[in-house]
């Protein structure tokens, strides 16, 4: 998906690409657990807890993380079906964070989402034609030709026949009636529009297809994108921009072709390591997957310091103690980690590996380790101006190595849990995918073990989007 030149000064240094069109800082959301007969707060499920990116008119950028780590709760957050905990939502340069039903209004027409499931966020009662028209109707726009007509010509963007208007959502395979739901996003022409695993419900043969659609549309009508997904291999295809988030915090931000080519955060290379890639050449060859251990920690009590550390091969004591800024580290590239991959360490004082890393690095294959060092090695020399020592040099192994202090061992206790070990794989992620309807997600408990005693927040503005109401608040 290409992007418009830039129109403005407006775009973030070392990034490329037209004005912003959203802008979010700080953004959190946090899910209170209320528990007896008062309903007292006992805590608070940090779905996302700090949020800080932009997005640019004609931009595609997708969100990637595990399952639980907030993507879903972001999209809802920014398209105002939830009312933020804390941060700010900007569109357009307007803050949005806070608008009542009626400023939200016009800016509804602006911002639509599409779901998940085309089986549930369907009202399976109403014509395609009342769903596609609804947006109309909610917001008293009356286009030239009418309804009808404009809701024909949207069926035939999308790909199906508008002699269909008639038919209801059962009589519609789940390709089609995603496009429906594509349909039902693009009445009112919006500027943006948020899609949370747009292709995840759909057959592997059809996926292709709507993701092209998306593609076609977005130069069509210069359409701005926030696309989330956990299939890595969707989000490489669509996006220009990716964000890698986990547990409510982004760990990675940047362009595609560098995401792909030299991750720097380590979850991000976890991740990517996981993608398969379809090369006869490669096959044989030795595998770099990066198996993570553990599961993601509880977003009710998150890990101090770098959310990552309890699994990640390069924590030491700074990851637990201190959280890392999202830095630009290098152009286009954000990244929060106190010891980047294929970058210079930002604090190399700090050696001594957490007892979590020590066994984690025990899962990583000894070509990944040594991959590793000899990249960060090589960027360091080349920082400082010296020649790169080659890939295993005392340094670097006695980092990876190096014995964990009693102290060190004794501040991380408790913190590693004994959870089993788990493979990071794409396929792994869909399997928890829940269904994205909008009631469906509104009601959606944590997916912890502790949120399961949990009380949901009733999520505020549901069933006010155009894009979401329409077929979404007459479904019941
Ligand atoms: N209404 C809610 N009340 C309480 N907790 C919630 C609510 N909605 C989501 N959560 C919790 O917030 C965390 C983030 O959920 P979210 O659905 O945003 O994650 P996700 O990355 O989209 O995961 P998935 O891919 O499985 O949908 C999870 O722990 C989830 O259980």
């Amino acid at each position: 998906m290409t992007m418009p030149a830039q129109t403005d000064g407006n775009a973030p240094a070392g990034d490329p690409g037209g004005e912003v069109l959203l802008k979010v800082t700080g953004l959190q959301k946090h899910f209170p657990i209320k528990k007896g007969l008062l309903q007292r707060q006992v805590g608070a499920v940090h779905a996302v807890d700090g949020l800080d990116f932009e997005v640019r008119a004609g931009e595609t950028l997708g969100v990637v993380g595990e399952s639980g780590c907030g993507k879903s709760t972001m999209g809802r957050l920014i398209t105002r079906l939830l009312e933020p905990t804390g941060g700010t939502i900007e569109f357009e340069g307007k803050d949005i964070t806070h608008l009542g039903v009626a400023d939200m209004r016009p800016m509804r027409r602006d911002v639509q989402m599409i779901f998940q499931d085309p089986y549930s966020s369907l009202n399976p009662r109403h014509t395609i034609g009342t769903i596609v028209g609804a947006p109309f109707k909610l917001q008293g726009v009356v286009p030239e030709g009418g309804i009808k007509k404009e809701v024909q010509r949207l069926l035939s963007v999308v790909g199906l026949n508008p002699e269909h208007y008639n038919r209801y959502p059962h009589e519609f395979s789940g390709g089609q009636r995603q496009r429906i739901g594509i349909a039902r996003a693009l009445a009112l022409n919006p500027k943006l529009v948020v899609a949370d695993e747009p292709v995840s419900a759909l057959d592997v043969s059809i996926q292709a297809q709507v993701v092209n659609l998306l593609d076609d549309l977005q130069e069509e009508l210069g359409l701005t994108y926030v696309i989330i997904a956990h299939d890595l291999s969707v989000v490489r295809h669509v996006s220009d921009r990716i964000a890698v988030m986990y547990l409510g915090k982004i760990v990675e931000l940047a362009d595609r072709d560098a995401l792909y080519k030299a991750p720097m955060h380590p979850y991000t290379k976890a991740l990517m390591s996981a993608v398969p890639i379809p090369d006869p050449k490669r096959r044989g060859a030795k595998s770099e997957r990066i198996l993570l251990k553990g599961d993601v920690p509880s977003p009710i009590s998150p890990p101090s310091g770098c959310r990552f550390h309890t699994r990640c091969w390069k924590a030491t004591e700074i990851c637990r103690t201190t959280e890392p800024p999202l830095l630009e580290l290098k152009p286009g590239q954000r990244v929060a980690c106190h010891h980047p991959e294929n970058f210079e360490d930002q604090a190399p004082q700090d050696t001594v590996l957490l007892t979590a890393a020590k066994e984690a690095s025990e899962l990583l294959g000894e070509a990944a380790l040594e991959k590793s060092a000899e990249t960060s090695a090589a960027v360091a020399a080349e920082v400082s101006g010296e020649t790169p020592e080659p890939a295993g040099t005392p340094e670097i192994t006695k980092t990876a190595k190096a014995p964990v202090t009693a102290e060190a061992e004794s501040a991380e206790a408790g913190e590693t849990g004994e959870a089993p070990e788990t493979d990071v794989t794409p396929e792994a992620d869909a399997a928890e995918e829940p269904a994205a309807s909008a009631e469906a997600e509104a009601g959606k408990p944590a997916g912890t073990a502790e949120a399961g005693a949990a009380e949901p927040e009733a999520p505020e503005g549901t069933g006010k989007a155009p894009g979401k109401a329409p077929g979404k608040a007459s479904d019941k």
